[in-house]
């Protein structure tokens, strides 16, 4: 794909110092290119797409400004740093992005010495670069340090932190804010409107002076803006935020304008202490359908450019996430006190058809899960409902708000953990692997496992109706395909159920392990329960089947670490039959990315290579 032919500057280019002999009059040309390649290679691997064509520009134009990788590039997140990859050496590799063995999806700091910082998680970027900053400065290197967030990355309290820490050491930092107004879905919050604000350029007449008065003492910038009028109404705003922190802002600029974003950079790299670059781009530039709905290009799987994605035909099983969804609204219309909450994720979390049918009941709180987690707490305090839908490893920066705001005051908010186990392509990061284990352990938690869609959707019924605080994790994608009654009916609370006889052993399987214990029991004879509740254990259940076999073995999406079999191994040794129990789960090393498939084959939770015992 990446020939001289089509692409002879792009083509050129191994290493940021090759960029960087370029003069700075080809860069827009390089940015064409560099805009289609990933294109493509993205349309024929799938992966995030919007995110990446938005920051083509100011990917070249940091490159070339800074002197990476001595310099630090710390992306937020990293579904963006796809053009990042091309210029830093991956671009042969492009296409394998997120497959086995291929690049992963974010940056990584084993895969290249770019990479400063490990990310998929947001809003890490200003504190990491911070600290890289103050261990230059310790250690006496002389370096450049640039956090790279977006607008909505800046929504979580710990840029703010972060922000807050920069600005009272007044460390050699700089950030560039990334704003297109977008998050995965729009933009929200107070913060995104005030960002607004500076963007409509509200003031910048009486504010001019005041920016003059700050360019002046840097020569190349002031330059610039007398030449160009758009530009220096924009170029310095006193008194934001940002200023207020103990940054020193400068923006809003066009984040394509490469010229402009080129000479601002160089600028700023001169300058020291903590500054601020607010940048605009436009999610998914450059490629109109992405242009039009960057939510729906926020990550894509394969497609053909030409054409655009095409609608799916409706699936007749539904996803776990669509399960919840419709359970979400089912459940509201019955219960004017159902509140739904997300931390930034309405449509991985399945919740576009509740926030359109019950706006007011719908809360999209930013990328803040602890305070979703509270948020959720305090309206539970008041006789409010609470179902926050949440991903198993978002929830993971929300744990202190579980266990002292809800589990400690045993408050009923529902928790629907989505994402739970291996996730496919986002590879570790991103896999729900240890909800089980930091959610067994706390006081009056209950915690349930569906084994299939309808069960799902009953466990969802039984956690809402629960005094107390409860959580449904269910995986990514689809389950075994039974058919979801709309009846809502109470589980039996902390009972499993036996769904196989057998001999000799007795599998117990926790969610989405059931159907492949199933697989196995009925090559092997063995005895299957079906266990539903990692909290309460059915004690009833495993105490019987442990008299009746010669061992029990656990089954769980998890690490085995404190995970669902720990419960049952710990009530074995209370009654004397400790050696009795064997575990299988995730093991102790993350699984790197792949299908969903193929990360289960690899962590041993597949049917093929399931016999350890
Ligand atoms: C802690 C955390 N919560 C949620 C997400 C899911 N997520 C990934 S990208 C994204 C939106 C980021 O928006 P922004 O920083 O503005 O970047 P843009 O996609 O607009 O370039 C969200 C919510 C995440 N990666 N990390
Ligand atoms: C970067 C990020 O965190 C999200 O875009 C995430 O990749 C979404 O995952 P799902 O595709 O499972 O919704
Ligand atoms: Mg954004």
């Amino acid at each position: 794909m990446s020939d001289a032919h089509e692409y002879p500057l792009l083509s050129g280019i191994d290493d940021p110092s090759h960029l960087r002999e370029l003069p700075a009059s080809r860069l827009p040309a390089l940015a064409v290119e560099l805009r289609q390649f990933v294109l493509q290679s993205v349309a024929q691997s799938g992966g995030h797409l919007a995110a990446g064509l938005g920051t083509v520009e100011l990917t070249i134009a940091l490159h070339y400004a800074f002197d990476t990788p001595h310099d630090r590039l710390v992306w937020d997140v990293g579904h963006q740093c796809y053009p990042h990859k091309v210029l830093t050496g991956r671009r042969r590799l492009l296409s394998t992005i997120r497959q086995r063995g291929g690049l992963a999806g974010f940056p990584k700091r084993e895969e290249s010495e770019y990479d400063t910082f490990g990310v998929g998680h947001s809003s890490t970027s200003i504190s990491a670069a911070l600290g890289m900053s103050l261990a230059a400065s310790l250690l006496g290197v002389k370096r450049r340090t640039v956090a790279i967030i977006g607008d909505g990355g800046m929504t979580a309290g710990e840029a703010f932190e972060a922000l807050n820490h920069a600005g009272d050491v007044k460390a050699d930092l700089l950030v560039v804010l990334n704003d297109n107004e977008m998050s995965i879905s729009e933009n929200v919050g107070a913060l995104s409107s005030y960002l607004t604000r500076l963007l409509s350029g509200r003031g910048y007449a009486s504010l001019r002076d005041g920016g003059k008065r700050v360019l002046r003492h840097m020569p190349p910038i002031h330059e610039l803006a007398r030449r160009a009028e758009e530009h220096m109404k924009g170029m310095l705003v006193p008194s934001t935020l940002f200023e207020e922190l103990g940054f020193e802002y400068y923006g809003p600029i066009d984040g394509h304008d490469l010229p402009t974003l080129v000479k601002t950079l160089q600028n700023l790299g001169q300058q020291h202490g903590p500054r601020l670059l607010h940048v605009v781009t436009r999610k998914g530039k450059g490629y109109k359908p992405a242009e039009d709905n960057p939510i729906r290009y926020h990550g894509v799987s394969t497609f053909d450019p030409k054409q655009g994605l095409v609608s799916k035909t409706a699936s007749s099983t539904p996803s776990y996430t669509e399960v919840f969804g419709q359970w979400l609204c089912d459940m509201a219309a019955q219960d004017r006190r159902l509140v739904g909450i997300t931390p930034a994720m309405r449509e991985g979390s399945g919740m576009v058809k509740f926030a359109e049918t019950y706006p007011s009941r719908y809360y999209d709180v930013g990328i803040a899960e602890q305070h979703s987690v509270t948020v959720a707490a305090g309206m539970a305090c008041e006789g409010a409902k609470p179902v926050v839908a949440i991903y198993s490893t978002f929830l993971q920066r929300g744990y202190d708000q579980v266990v002292h705001d809800v589990a400690l005051q045993k408050l009923p908010v529902l928790f629907a953990i989505d994402r739970a186990g291996l996730v496919g392509p986002d590879g570790p990061t991103h896999a729900g692997s240890y909800d089980l284990s930091y959610l067994r352990c706390l006081p009056d938690m209950a915690i349930m496992a569906p084994a299939d869609e309808n069960e799902c959707r009953q466990m969802l019924y039984t956690g809402f109706l629960h005094d107390g605080p409860a959580a449904v994790r269910y995986p990514r994608g689809k389950g075994p395909g039974v058919p979801v009654t709309n009846e809502m009916e109470a589980l039996p609370f902390g009972k499993g159920e036996i769904r196989r006889e057998g001999k000799r052993l007795a599998l117990l399987a926790f969610g989405s392990m059931l159907a492949p214990a199933l697989e196995v029991a009925e090559k092997l004879d063995m005895t299957v329960a079906n266990m539903r509740f990692v909290k309460p254990l059915d004690e009833e259940l495993i105490l019987d089947l442990a008299q009746r076999h010669e061992l029990l073995v656990t089954l769980e999406e998890n690490v085995v670490a404190g995970g669902a079999g720990g419960g049952v191994s710990e009530l074995l040794a209370e009654h004397g039959l400790a050696g009795k129990v064997r575990h299988i789960g995730l093991p102790d090393c993350p699984i790197e990315h792949g299908s969903r498939e193929e990360m289960l084959a690899d962590a041993g939770l597949d049917a093929e290579v399931y016999w350890p015992v």
